[in-house]
């Protein structure tokens, strides 16, 4: 593979993949990357430690056409425009992509190599050409629980989400912090004064919440000091899109022969970039937890157990300690009144790294054969 081209580099999850992507020196691996831009075509490109060429126009079909591979981040609206012109082009390149556009179709695979490598390699050889990153909450809830997949000890899962307004994307994240400035402004004489009544400071935050001043243009509701239980579209059948996505994608990474189910709640929450999930997993058996804790912490490099202690919870088991790292720690292990057969489990992960960046830059490793 010679030449590569990036697609929405400077976007928010593009950014975070440019930075692994310095990190991990990967650009020594690609001999031409070419990077590109739907705004600014002829702009100067990102500093990969090379001279590289200026911007090309990110809807010039004939200049995509002579890539073996692009990576795009720049969401689902390109993808959906010019995808489909290249392959009608007989453009036979590698199509790698964080947007959801393509990750059901039957000749794409949905990329996650710490938990489907089998899938990506049989895929390779089989001469798919689609490589798409799945959906944060289901890669961060497959990063955490494989273990238990791969031993096919999982009968069905309700995953309960915790999700940061970056999932939503860079407007919603400076939303959520000017909402924070709105209710520690609307108070601030108060809580210089300690003596001031506490209910009076909660009556002004729940009047500035509900005036038509708070910044909810992105959100379309308050999320500080609140929370949002629906992310994405609504479905016929009561599900939220993104609840939809957890059975739909977790068995397709899987390729898994009969569907386990999955399913719960999605919920925003007033984090930044972490992404927490809690987890009710009915087991087909018995397994004690110090198994369980030995599949889950020896299933990737990222995968780590917190003991069920509350001092190492609330040091290790938040958005706060996970953020911008690459771990993905599993706590809250314990077996539930309801039978030994169902285990409770809390997991949190970067949804901007595991659950959007790098998956994608791993799997262009793996076509470069670097990994
Ligand atoms: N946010 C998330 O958590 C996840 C997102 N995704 C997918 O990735 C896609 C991109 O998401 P995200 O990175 O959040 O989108 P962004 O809005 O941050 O970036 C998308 C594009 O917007 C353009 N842009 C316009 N103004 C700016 C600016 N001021 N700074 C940076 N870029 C700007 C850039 O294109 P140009 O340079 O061409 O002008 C950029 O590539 C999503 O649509 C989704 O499909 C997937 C998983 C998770
Ligand atoms: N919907 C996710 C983020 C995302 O972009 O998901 P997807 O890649 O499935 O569209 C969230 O809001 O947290």
């Amino acid at each position: 593979m010679n030449k590569v081209g990036f697609i929405g580099w400077r976007g928010m999850v593009g950014s975070v993949l440019m930075g692994r992507m310095h990190e991990e020196n990967d650009f020594a691996h690609i001999p031409e990357p070419v990077f590109f831009s739907t705004s600014n075509a002829g702009g100067k490109a990102p500093d990969v430690g090379r001279e590289v060429a200026p911007l090309g126009d990110a809807f010039d079909i004939d200049a995509l056409a002579e890539l073996d591979a692009i990576v795009s981040c720049q969401g689902g609206d390109y993808t959906k425009k010019v995808y489909p012109q290249l392959r009608e082009k007989g453009w036979k390149g590698y199509w790698i992509d964080a947007a959801s556009s393509l990750r059901m179709e039957d000749d794409s695979i949905i990329v996650l190599d710490p938990v489907n490598r089998d899938v990506i390699d049989r895929g390779i050889d089989a001469g798919v050409k689609d490589f798409i990153g799945g959906n944060c909450t289901v890669s961060l809830m497959l990063m955490g629980l494989g273990g238990l997949f791969k031993e096919g000890l999982v009968d069905w899962v309700s995953a309960m989400t915790y999700q940061a307004a970056s999932g939503s994307g860079a407007r919603h994240m400076r939303e959520l912090i000017s909402q924070m400035g709105s209710l520690r402004d609307c108070v601030a004489d108060e809580l210089a004064d300690p003596s001031s009544a506490i209910l009076e400071i909660d009556r002004k935050v729940a009047d500035t919440m509900r005036s038509g001043d708070f910044p909810t243009a992105e959100f379309g509701a308050p999320l500080a000091g609140s929370l949002l239980p629906w992310i994405d579209t609504q479905l016929e059948n009561g599900q939220s899109r993104e609840e939809w996505k957890a059975q739909a994608e977790a068995n397709k990474i899987l390729r898994t022969d009969t569907t386990v189910p999955v399913d719960g709640t999605c919920v925003r929450i007033g984090s930044m970039r972490c992404h927490s999930q809690a987890f009710t997993v009915k087991l087909k058996k018995d397994v004690s937890i110090a198994e369980v804790e030995q599949l889950i912490g020896s299933s990737n490099d990222w995968a780590k157990v917190v003991p069920n202690e509350r001092e190492a919870t609330l040091e290790q088991l938040t958005p706060t300690a996970v953020t911008g790292t690459m771990d993905i720690p599993v706590g809250r292990l314990r077996k539930l009144n309801m039978g030994p057969q169902y285990l409770s489990a809390f997991t949190v992960g970067d949804q901007l790294l595991w659950g959007a960046a790098e998956p994608l830059r791993r799997v262009l490793l793996i076509l470069l054969g670097k990994l």
